[in-house]
């Protein structure tokens, strides 16, 4: 059975019926809970151990197709040269990494990333932390609860949010902003404020594991500058005093792992995703081809995959990498999340010298069409949280409603300073 403290700690079992009670949602039921809520009224069912996932979590045949045998083919790219920061090859290495890049960036988005740099044993404590974070009794998790309209907090299922397609997940996800900008201990603040003074360690933990992120985040962002012929420094610029969102994810075993998911297909709507996937369990999954292939996890090595905002970024040259988690049966699953996104009220546009060296490359005397229109990341965000359920098709019907209610977005536009509220809603 899986390792999980949770198994067998309840027989109770939900009838959910057409009216959804979200509370009868919930994918744990921690054996320290009692599962009544403060008024003594049974809130939290146990879904370890049932035999069927409530109605809410059965997602279309059409999401939940089956797999493909097959492996994504992504290459694994040696980013120490970028690390390093020097030219000690004189930039052979990142040429190198650049060019592996730029195949799997304009195909599928996706590639793995070596060289690095991450201390394996801050990678540990921080695996290890959403591990003891998502034990923790349900009552303890939900003083982090997502607050409505925001992206960072602790959410079940996201239960609180939607009421069908409910994702196989508990999630835990807060702000990371460059320590020149917002002093050293956004996380540990984080931490502290929203669950207590003893979780300063695990604080900490995150905050230097965000740090080093953002780090390696920056270097990619070199190398995916070379590959498109904008220099090593333009993007890495561009995000170094963004605000980003880490996001540990925790997927329990599932009775039925094949009518549901751990994340639904989607593109993620931030710029650039920094993956850790825990242990030997995969079910991350990139759609090629119509066929949905297993990235698997390989020792040491980070998940990279281009999101909306660099699609944007890029004018539509890299991809932003369509992909979804699958859940087991008997094993349970975590991964660690780094959303690299832009300062809120930057304003996303490929940069001109990319335009130009395309229509060089064209022999084009014209720049070519914009695909996207100009936006900044508070408006995409906020579009995410609070119209717009991100999946497969979130920066086209972004892109058509900012087509549509141009003020609206403007309005938004002037984004708060704090990494948390700059995820709220208005
Ligand atoms: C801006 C964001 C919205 C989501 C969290 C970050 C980046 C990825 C997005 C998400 C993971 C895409 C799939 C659907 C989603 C609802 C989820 O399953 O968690 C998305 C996140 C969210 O809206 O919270
Ligand atoms: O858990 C995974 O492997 C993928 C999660 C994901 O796609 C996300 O959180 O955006
Ligand atoms: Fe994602």
């Amino acid at each position: 059975m899986p390792e999980n403290p949770h198994h067998g700690s309840s027989d109770r079992l939900a009838l959910v019926g057409k009216q959804v009670d979200r509370r009868l949602l919930l994918p744990v039921s921690p054996a320290a809970d009692d599962g009544k809520d403060d008024n003594g009224a049974a809130a939290v069912i146990n879904l370890w151990g049932q035999l069927k996932i409530p109605d809410p979590f059965v997602w279309s045949h059409a999401e939940t197709m089956v797999s493909s045998e097959r492996e994504l083919d992504a290459p694994v790219v040696d980013v120490g040269a970028a690390m390093r920061g020097g030219d000690d090859d004189c930039g052979a290495g990142i040429r190198r990494a650049a060019e592996l890049v730029s195949g799997a960036c304009s195909s599928h988005g996706l590639f793995q990333v070596t060289g690095h740099g991450l201390d394996p044993a801050l990678a540990r404590a921080a695996l290890d932390g959403a591990a003891a974070f998502f034990r923790l009794p349900l009552a303890t998790k939900q003083r982090a609860s997502r607050a409505p309209g925001n992206v960072t907090g602790y959410t079940a299922a996201h239960a609180d949010r939607f009421t069908a397609n409910l994702p196989w997940k508990e999630t835990l996800s807060f702000g990371h902003r460059d320590r020149r900008t917002s002093g050293s201990h956004v996380v540990v603040d984080y931490f502290t404020s929203t669950l207590g003074s003893d979780f300063k360690p695990l604080g900490v933990v995150y905050q230097n594991y965000c740090n080093a992120m953002k780090e390696v985040s920056l270097a990619i962002m070199e190398v995916i500058g070379v590959s498109l012929g904008v220099g090593r420094s333009y993007y890495r610029d561009f995000f170094a005093d963004g605000s980003s969102i880490m996001r540990c994810n925790y997927y329990p075993p599932c009775p039925e792992p094949e009518r549901t998911l751990g994340t639904g297909p989607h593109c993620d709507p931030s710029a650039l995703t920094v993956l850790l996937q825990d242990g030997d369990v995969d079910g991350l999954q990139v759609l090629v081809d119509g066929e949905w292939r297993t990235v698997r996890p390989r020792p040491g090595a980070l998940v990279v995959s281009i999101g909306d905002t660099f699609m944007a970024l890029s004018n539509g040259r890299y991809r932003s990498c369509l992909h979804r988690a699958v859940v087991h049966r008997e094993r349970e699953r975590r991964s660690l999340v780094f959303f690299l996104c832009p300062r809120e009220d930057r304003v996303v546009r490929p940069p001109p010298r990319l335009l130009l060296a395309v229509a060089a490359r064209e022999q084009q005397q014209e720049q070519p069409r914009r695909r996207y229109p100009d936006f900044t990341w508070a408006d995409l965000a906020r579009f995410t949280q609070r119209h717009y359920r991100a999946d497969a098709g979130t920066l086209d019907a972004f892109a058509r409603w900012l087509g549509a209610a141009p003020t609206c977005a403007a309005a938004t536009s002037a984004a708060s300073q704090s990494p948390d509220k700059a995820h709220e809603t208005v």
